[in-house]
């Protein structure tokens, strides 16, 4: 059986690491540089960095250059998040080195852009959504932007390579991910999947690991690594088993 990607998380508000509860902005707790925890998860064995910049994501600056620093030092696959909207955005992004770039709001609110920059970059092209019950969120996830189902079966007719699934409700909040969702997402596009969201414990990587036939690819880890739940090393163990 194919084994279940885990791509550990760095978001970056204002030049730090943090970790924010239901991505609120001012829920921050911070965990310093993220760099330093960016090349501790690389030395763990990680083969994905899930990097995002909030600031972007929020609309209150960016931090462009850090995420151009710490992808440019990583020897790992690097998934960059947060505020990639336009043509500017998206080439700096890309110009990183990225391995690939993950749209949230774009989707959202610029869908004939991003048909075409799906077109353009295929593979290198994600999309996130991130949802309260079925509804799309954008702009920090401060917004509703629409049915989850309704633009899932846009993009997949679009050439949309995969997905990165949130619920927001469980995202920073160590309560466990939302199961039922990555199954319905699942059932409803043959894309591979990204759980996102609520990573508890290795408990719960084992229960993502079991929807891998269904078509979930990875899952993001944030807070449950910031907060010592358990370490990367035993995650990776667990999800290799
Ligand atoms: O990814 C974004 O663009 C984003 C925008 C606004 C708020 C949060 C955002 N991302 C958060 C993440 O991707 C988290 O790192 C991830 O969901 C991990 O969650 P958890 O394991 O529950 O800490």
């Amino acid at each position: 059986m194919t084994k279940l990607e885990l791509l550990p998380a760095v978001d970056v508000r204002d030049g730090q690491a943090v970790r924010l509860v239901h991505g609120e902005s001012g829920t921050e707790t911070s965990y310093g540089s993220p760099l330093e925890a960016a090349l501790a998860w690389q030395r763990a064995g990680a083969e994905w960095l899930h990097l995002v910049d909030l600031d972007a994501a929020f609309g209150t600056g960016d931090n462009r250059d850090l995420i151009a620093e710490v992808t440019g030092a990583m020897d790992i696959k690097v998934e960059l998040s947060g505020g990639i909207r336009d043509d500017a955005s998206l080439a700096a992004a890309l110009a990183t080195g990225c391995t690939r770039v993950n749209l949230g709001t774009a989707a959202l609110e610029s869908p004939e852009w991003v048909a075409k920059v799906i077109a353009e970059h295929g593979d290198r092209i994600a999309v996130g959504l991130d949802v309260r019950g079925t509804t799309l969120r954008g702009r920090g996830w401060t917004r509703d932007g629409g049915d989850l189902y309704e633009t899932l079966a846009r993009l997949d007719s679009e050439g949309c390579a995969r997905y990165v699934v949130t619920d927001i409700a469980k995202d920073g909040t160590l309560q466990g991910p939302n199961l039922e969702l990555l199954r319905d997402v699942c059932a409803a596009t043959d894309r591979p999947v990204v759980a996102s969201g609520g990573v508890s414990s290795l408990d719960d990587l084992r229960a993502i690991a079991e929807l891998v036939p269904l078509g979930v690819e990875g899952a993001i880890v944030g807070k449950a690594l910031y907060a010592k739940s358990f370490t990367l090393e035993e995650a990776l163990a667990a999800v290799s088993a």
